[in-house]
């Protein structure tokens, strides 16, 4: 249940995951008006013409005057930037929350440039998404069922936190709440790995001499494995950048899982082999099945 509307919200980055948080918004009637703000004027022009906002600010002095909240939805590469320029502007009503896909980093960036406001600077993470991208790609149920990951500053008023709980909580999303640290570990696991094993995967491939011939027999089982290798490439360039030391460490954990399925291959150990693949699907199917601690 929310306590009262948001009035003005600023989404910075008008993309698949801050336009469909406007979106989610605006379908529970909890947003008088929805600015864009960004890098690209055609992308944000697109974003104004899918009704995904209401108007375009040329900057953040304009973007941030009477603000209730703003999300920052761009790739993280370019949040640290963002809060900078920001900073002069924000006025004391006004909440902060973000998308970025990982948090230390962000967090960083709000100690550096946002140590004013730090009451009311709420860093989140929808787990949500897809391999499209641009405004095009936004819709209102993105959230709805999914979890989002907060992971809130101990200097967060308690009033702050319940209000971006709320706007995430109206998106239809579940809310969970972590460290910036652990969540960065986990992520790096079960998000960063398998969109880097997937551009990896495609990569190789492509740059075969043959590659024409396998992509012309590759069917479903190359499609499931590689559609996030579809993904946006700056935004993963950003994510892997900012958990390269949790990715490394993922990437040396599979190396080694790759490793001794290599060593079963050249001794042709079949058993073993299909213990590990027992293993792994039933460990699947019980994850598909929702058997697992919470
Ligand atoms: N796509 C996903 O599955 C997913 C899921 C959860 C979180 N995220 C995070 O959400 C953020 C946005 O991802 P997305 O999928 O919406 O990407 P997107 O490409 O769909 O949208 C990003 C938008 O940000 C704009 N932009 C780029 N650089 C900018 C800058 N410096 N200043 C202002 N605007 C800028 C782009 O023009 C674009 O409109 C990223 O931080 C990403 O890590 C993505
Ligand atoms: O569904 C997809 O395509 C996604 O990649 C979404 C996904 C993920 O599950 O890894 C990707 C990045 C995010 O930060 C959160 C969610």
């Amino acid at each position: 249940m929310v306590s009262a509307p948001f009035g003005r919200v600023v989404v910075c980055g008008v993309g698949l995951i801050g336009g469909s948080f406007a979106l989610a918004l605006k379908r529970q009637g909890l947003v008088r008006e929805v600015v864009g703000l960004g890098r690209s004027r055609a992308s944000l022009e697109e974003a104004l013409s899918l009704g995904i906002i209401d108007s375009i600010s040329e900057g953040w002095a304009d973007a941030l005057r009477a603000a209730d909240l703003v999300l920052l939805a761009m790739p993280v590469g370019s949040m640290t930037a963002a809060m900078e320029a920001m900073a002069p502007h924000l006025e004391p009503q006004t909440l902060v929350t973000d998308a970025g896909s990982t948090k230390r980093d962000i967090v960083e960036g709000i100690y550096t440039h946002l140590r004013a406001h730090l009451d009311r600077i709420v860093p989140a993470h929808p787990i949500a998404g897809a391999e499209r991208s641009g405004a095009s790609a936004a819709t209102a149920d993105l959230y709805q069922g999914r979890k989002v990951v907060l992971t809130p500053l101990v200097e967060n008023s308690a009033e702050a936190l319940a209000r971006v709980r709320e706007a995430w909580g109206a998106c239809g999303a579940e809310l969970s709440e972590m460290s910036p640290q652990e969540h960065d570990r986990v992520f790096a696991a079960v998000s960063h790995l398998p969109h880097l094993l997937a551009f990896a995967l495609v990569h190789d491939i492509a740059e075969r001499a043959n590659s024409d011939e396998l992509f012309s027999f590759a069917a479903s089982g190359f499609r499931d494995f590689s559609r996030i290798a579809s993904s946006h490439p700056e935004m993963w360039r950003d994510i892997c950048i900012a958990n390269r030391h949790a990715l490394q460490a993922e990437l040396d954990t599979y190396l080694s899982e790759l490793a001794w399925i290599r060593a079963l291959l050249a001794q042709g150990d079949g058993p073993a082999l299909e213990k590990l693949f027992t293993d792994a699907r039933d460990a699947r199917n019980a994850w598909l099945a929702g058997h697992f601690k919470a």
